[in-house]
C-alpha cells in the first residue's frame, strides 16, 4: 500500500468510528477543539472533575492531556486520568502547552510524564526544547524557535521515553528512535489562531485511538491539520473567516493529498 492509501485508510477508520476521545484541555480552546473532533469525525468528550474522570476514561478510546490553563483541581484531575487509561490500557496524548514559562508547568509536565509514558507527546519547539531540558527561550504559549531546532531534543526526549513525539511548526517532525516523518503542507496563518497546536494534539487522540502505530496515527493527524490548513487559507479573507473555514474543510475533507 502506498504511503498516502495508508493515510487515507487510518482517517476512514476514524470516520468509521467515530472514537471518543476524552480530553482535559484548557479553557482557552475548549469549544475550537471539540469542533473539531466533530468535523473530522470524531466524538469528543470534555470532563475534568476528579468525581468522574475515571469513569469517563472508561468508556473512551483515547486520553488528551492538554496543560494549557492549569490548577490543583485539575492537575489532580490528570493524573487520576493518566493512572485509569494505562491500567485499562487506553493510548494517552499529551501537550505540554507553554512548559518552560513557568516553574509550575515545568514541575507538571515531569509529574505527568513520569506518572505514565504518553504515547504520543506534541509541542511546539519551544516546549519540545524545554521538555528535553535543552536550553530553550520560550515565550509564553507560542514557539520562538522552528521545529528542525528542535529535532535533537525530540530525538533525545522519543528515546528516553520511547514513544512518539511530535514537533509542529512549518514543517511537521514525527519522532520515534527509528524513524522521523515530516509533513509540510498547512499555512502560516495557522500560527495565528490560537489553539490550532491545542487541534493538532486532539486530532492525534482521534487518531491514536483507531490505529495503533502511533507514529503513522500522528503522522495521519498532521496531515489532516495540513490538508485542511491549505484548504481554508485560499479562501479566508483574514484569521476569523481561517477559523470558520477551517472546521468546513475538516468537515469536507475527502481524501488526505
Ligand atoms: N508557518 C506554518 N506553516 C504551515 N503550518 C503551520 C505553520 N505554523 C504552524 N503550522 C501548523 O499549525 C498547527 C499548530 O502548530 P503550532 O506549532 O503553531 O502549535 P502551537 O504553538 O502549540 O499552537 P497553540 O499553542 O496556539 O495551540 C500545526 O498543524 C502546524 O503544522
Ligand atoms: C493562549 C493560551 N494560553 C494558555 S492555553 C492557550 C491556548 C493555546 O495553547
Ligand atoms: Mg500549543
Amino acid at each position: 500500500m502506498s504511503e498516502i492509501n495508508r493515510f487515507n485508510y487510518v482517517l476512514t477508520k476514524l470516520r468509521k468510528t467515530s472514537p471518543l476521545v476524552h480530553n482535559i484541555t484548557n479553557y482557552v480552546v475548549m469549544n475550537n477543539t471539540a469542533n473539531a473532533l466533530l468535523s473530522i469525525g470524531a466524538s469528543p468528550v470534555m470532563a475534568h472533575a476528579i468525581e468522574e474522570v475515571e469513569d469517563i476514561v472508561a468508556i473512551s478510546s483515547s486520553l488528551v492531556i492538554n496543560m494549557g490553563t492549569l490548577s490543583k483541581n485539575w492537575v489532580d484531575a490528570m493524573m487520576l486520568a493518566i493512572t485509569k487509561a494505562k491500567e485499562l490500557n487506553k493510548p494517552f496524548v499529551f501537550d505540554p502547552v507553554g512548559v518552560g514559562a513557568s516553574t509550575y508547568r515545568i514541575e507538571t509536565a515531569k509529574n505527568i510524564i513520569s506518572r505514565a509514558t504518553p504515547n504520543v507527546i506534541r509541542g511546539n519547539a519551544s516546549e519540545i526544547m524545554a521538555l528535553a531540558e535543552i536550553t530553550s527561550t520560550t515565550k509564553g504559549v507560542d514557539s520562538t524557535v522552528s521545529s528542525d531546532a528542535a529535532i535533537a531534543a525530540a530525538q533525545k526526549l522519543s528515546k528516553e521515553l520511547n514513544n512518539t513525539v511530535v514537533i509542529s511548526g512549518a514543517t511537521d517532525y514525527i519522532i520515534t528512535q527509528e524513524q522521523i516523518n515530516e509533513v509540510s503542507d498547512g499555512h502560516p496563518m495557522m500560527s495565528k489562531i490560537t489553539g490550532m497546536g491545542c487541534t493538532a494534539t486532539a486530532i492525534i487522540g482521534a487518531c491514536i485511538a483507531v490505529e495503533s502505530d502511533y507514529q503513522l496515527a500522528s503522522t495521519v493527524a498532521m496531515k489532516i491539520m495540513g490538508n485542511a490548513g491549505n484548504t481554508a487559507a485560499k479562501i479566508s479573507q483574514g484569521t476569523g473567516s481561517f477559523e470558520m473555514n477551517f472546521l468546513d474543510s475538516l468537515s469536507n475533507l475527502k481524501e488526505l493529498q
